[in-house]
């Protein structure tokens, strides 16, 4: 079977929901099963975690959602909007690696993706400046990859997915190569754009207390073939901030998510 995807959320039967997938199998032309059968239901403008074991299928269903991939039974929907016709149109995909083009400056990056999609230069440089500014970088538009540290690249990265005003953003362990500071600090921001922009995330991490400080919900996956193994609503007064990463609820869900991670290494958690 493969994805099913419609022009609209009506037809796709989402009209609450941007991402649902039912029954969901990939195996891979090696005949390695990575994933499955694996059912996800992400309402819109929501925030979740995939949290699991290196080569559960995390990946993979990111994969899957952006149509880079094609489900090997199953259905994978994800809703459009009227009139989008192009696959992934709608989608923000952010990479472990900023994979920036280092011949070209900080702005020419992020228009990249209007660039491919035929929008005029003039509209373009404007977008992608705006873009750049949501991320912080308003001053580095004419800076090179090479002049900035990990983590703005990692924001110019963000602002390249976020430059097409996608509905829903996809992230592979976005932050998982920078120092701790840094990775707090971009979590803040996230969590700050989520709420201004009111995008879905789908959020691919290692980490739980990552999983737990971002997100509303943190889907914990199976070792491969990855499948649900707990999905843990993560409730607290929002606005979350700094003060929450101190809190003994924090504490709390960190201990719940990781048990349902690993059964074994729960009791061992210390924070
Ligand atoms: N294109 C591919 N061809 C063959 N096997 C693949 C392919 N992509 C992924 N796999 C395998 O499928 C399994 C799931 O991979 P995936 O990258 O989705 O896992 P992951 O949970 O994201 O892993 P990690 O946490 O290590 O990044 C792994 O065993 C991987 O080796």
């Amino acid at each position: 079977m493969s994805a099913d995807r419609t022009s609209s959320a009506v037809e796709t039967g989402l009209t609450h929901l941007a991402v649902s997938l039912r029954g969901v199998t990939k195996t891979y032309g090696n005949g390695i099963m990575a994933l499955g059968p694996f059912d996800l239901a992400v309402r819109k403008g929501e925030f979740i975690s995939l949290l699991g074991p290196s080569g559960c299928g995390k990946s993979t269903v990111l994969r899957l959602i952006a149509e880079l991939s094609a489900p090997s039974s199953g259905i994978v929907r994800v809703a459009r909007h009227e009139g989008e016709v192009q696959p992934g149109h709608g989608i923000g995909f952010v990479f472990q690696e900023p994979t920036l083009m280092p011949w070209a400056s900080v702005r020419e990056n992020v228009r990249l993706p209007l660039k491919l999609g035929g929008v005029p230069k003039a509209e373009g440089r404007a977008r992608a400046d705006a873009a750049l500014a949501s991320v912080g970088l308003a001053d580095f538009a004419d800076s090179f990859p090479r002049e900035l540290s990990g983590g703005m690249k990692m924001r110019v990265s963000l602002a390249r997915a976020l430059v097409t005003d996608p509905d829903i953003l996809l992230m592979d362990e976005p932050f998982a190569a920078l120092d701790e500071i840094t990775r707090f600090r971009l979590n803040n921001d996230l969590l700050a754009l989520w709420r201004a922009l009111g995008k879905t995330v789908i959020f691919v991490t290692h980490s739980v207390f990552e999983s737990v400080y971002l997100s509303q919900r943190v889907v914990v996956m199976t070792a491969r073939p990855g499948r649900i193994r707990a999905d843990i609503r993560i409730e607290t007064v929002e606005p979350r901030g700094e003060g929450f990463r101190t809190s003994a609820a924090y504490s709390d869900y960190c201990r719940k998510v990781s048990a349902a991670l690993a059964p074994s290494y729960a009791g061992q958690l210390t924070l």
